[in-house]
């Protein structure tokens, strides 16, 4: 029998073999270990700090991995594979693999507009991709290069919660115009955590005006620049030095910023941009009353992105919440944390149906994803690697980086003995307790 167009593994492989009888090398590497290796030579010194660093010592993300080898897939034969099916459904869409692309902000410390290339990346391969608050591509032009490589593209949109509700608001409204098909309100980094990488370079993207574009394009954003420009008394929040770099990259974001003041190239607007940025993208008070709040103020679901404890999951399922992803941001929050796999089997035990759980931090291959969806996911998302692709070979190498893993995602589950992605539960793994690979 012939392999359905839609079996992502064995296309991907004949695709790269055959380019190799031709001599052409696939944009980028099919394991993780190269790929990261290639980024940081893609990248400068302070991409690479800001993208692959973690929080203190490094502990959590070397937890999110180590998590992985303690669960072994047990494979079973003779089971007739040769037709398999990876769709799944979230929230009315079908995709066609139960995996998405984790927001990641400052993106553009790997590539020049990385947000349009990373959503004409997700548009190829179909998947949605979650917006990054802290983009660098005002979310309606993102919006508009996914329609312009595939209409409909699914899209999604993270949200920092602000101080100023008026902007929370705003964000929203311009989210579900676009075309969002859910909010993610990202819980773990009210608080930017301790970095080490970045700190030991004194380099913090934001106040470089990398990756505040969601801000200089956004309305109400711009009023409350005006009011503190017009009155500085109004300006609170410690200050930081803005760099000749900082005024020249919002320059460059001329379209987004009123006119008439960009003439006059000693306007106070950049800086007071970024200070604003800084002072107002988060409110450390967030609390669960803020979020029942939200799901009045938009029709959209509502997604939790950074939840660990299985109590934190029971409230926000009671509170009427869509979906949660447990997630320990990349280990760049808390260092010592919990693995995201290794807190998936309580929250999802907590959840019980009643909301979709998603996973990421530390999910590198098509393995690491089988894991996690035997495990209980209903669909993981992907971070580092999609922006190490990018890094390496802009759109086309974010495209691969997670079609690859798709395509080991198929083949897993094709040599494991399974079909789709609703027979995967815990009994296809066996909890082996310790690292059982042999390195
Ligand atoms: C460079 C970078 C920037 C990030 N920016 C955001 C962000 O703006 N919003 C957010 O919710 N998560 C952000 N994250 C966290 C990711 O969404 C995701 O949780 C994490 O990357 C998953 O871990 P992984 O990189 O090990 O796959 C960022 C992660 C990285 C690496
Ligand atoms: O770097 C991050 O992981 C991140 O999500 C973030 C967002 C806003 C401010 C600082 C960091």
């Amino acid at each position: 029998m012939t392999q359905p167009a839609a079996a992502p593994g064995r296309a991907r492989q004949n695709a790269i073999y055959s380019a190799g009888v031709f001599g052409h090398h696939p944009s980028v590497p099919a394991d993780f270990a190269e790929l990261e290796r290639r980024a940081e030579k893609a990248m400068g010194p302070r991409g690479w700090a800001y993208i692959a660093g973690g929080a203190g010592e490094g502990a959590t993300m070397r937890a999110n991995r180590s998590a992985f080898d303690r669960w072994a897939i047990v494979p079973r034969v003779l089971r007739d594979v040769s037709r398999r099916d990876l769709s799944v459904d979230l929230f009315g869409t079908t995709l066609p693999a139960p995996i998405l692309f984790s927001p990641v902000g400052a993106g553009e410390l790997a590539h020049p507009d990385s947000d349009l290339h990373i959503g004409r990346a997700a548009a190829d391969l179909g998947v949605p991709y979650i917006f990054s608050n802290q983009g660098c591509n005002p979310m309606e032009d993102v919006a508009a290069a996914m329609e312009a490589v595939t209409p409909g593209a699914p899209r999604w949109f993270q949200l920092y919660w602000s101080t100023d509700d008026a902007l929370v608001d705003s964000l929203v409204r311009r989210a579900e115009t676009m075309g969002a098909q859910a909010i993610v309100v990202t819980l773990d980094t009210t608080m930017l955590g301790w970095r080490p990488q970045d700190l030991n370079i004194g380099s913090l993207p934001f106040a470089r005006a990398e990756g505040i574009a969601q801000y200089t394009s956004d309305p109400r954003f711009r009023e409350i620049v005006a009011e503190r420009i017009a009155n500085p008394s109004a300006d609170a929040g410690p200050k930081v030095e803005i760099t000749r770099a900082a005024v020249s990259a919002l320059f460059s974001m001329a379209r987004h910023l009123p006119g008439s003041l960009l003439s006059n190239l000693r306007s106070p607007v950049p800086k007071q941009s970024v200070q604003t940025f800084l002072d107002i993208y988060s409110r450390p008070s967030l609390s669960w009353d803020d979020i029942a709040g939200l799901q009045k103020r938009t029709s959209l679901p509502v997604v939790l992105k950074g939840i660990l404890h299985p109590d934190d999951a029971r409230h926000a399922v009671d509170l009427g919440i869509d979906g949660i992803i447990v997630s320990n941001h990349g280990g760049r929050q808390v260092d010592g944390s919990i693995s995201s796999l290794d807190a998936l089997p309580d929250v999802v035990e907590a959840v019980d149906g009643r909301a979709k759980v998603l996973i990421d931090s530390g999910i590198y291959t098509g393995s690491d994803a089988f894991k996690a969806l035997a495990l209980g996911a209903d669909a993981v998302c992907i971070g580092r690697p999609h922006m190490y692709g990018l890094a390496i070979n802009g759109r086309d190498g974010a495209r691969d980086a997670v079609a690859n893993i798709i395509a080991e995602l198929d083949l897993t589950l094709g040599l494991s003995g399974h079909t789709d992605i609703a027979s995967l539960t815990p009994d296809v793994l066996r909890n082996m307790g310790c690292d059982h690979r042999v390195r």
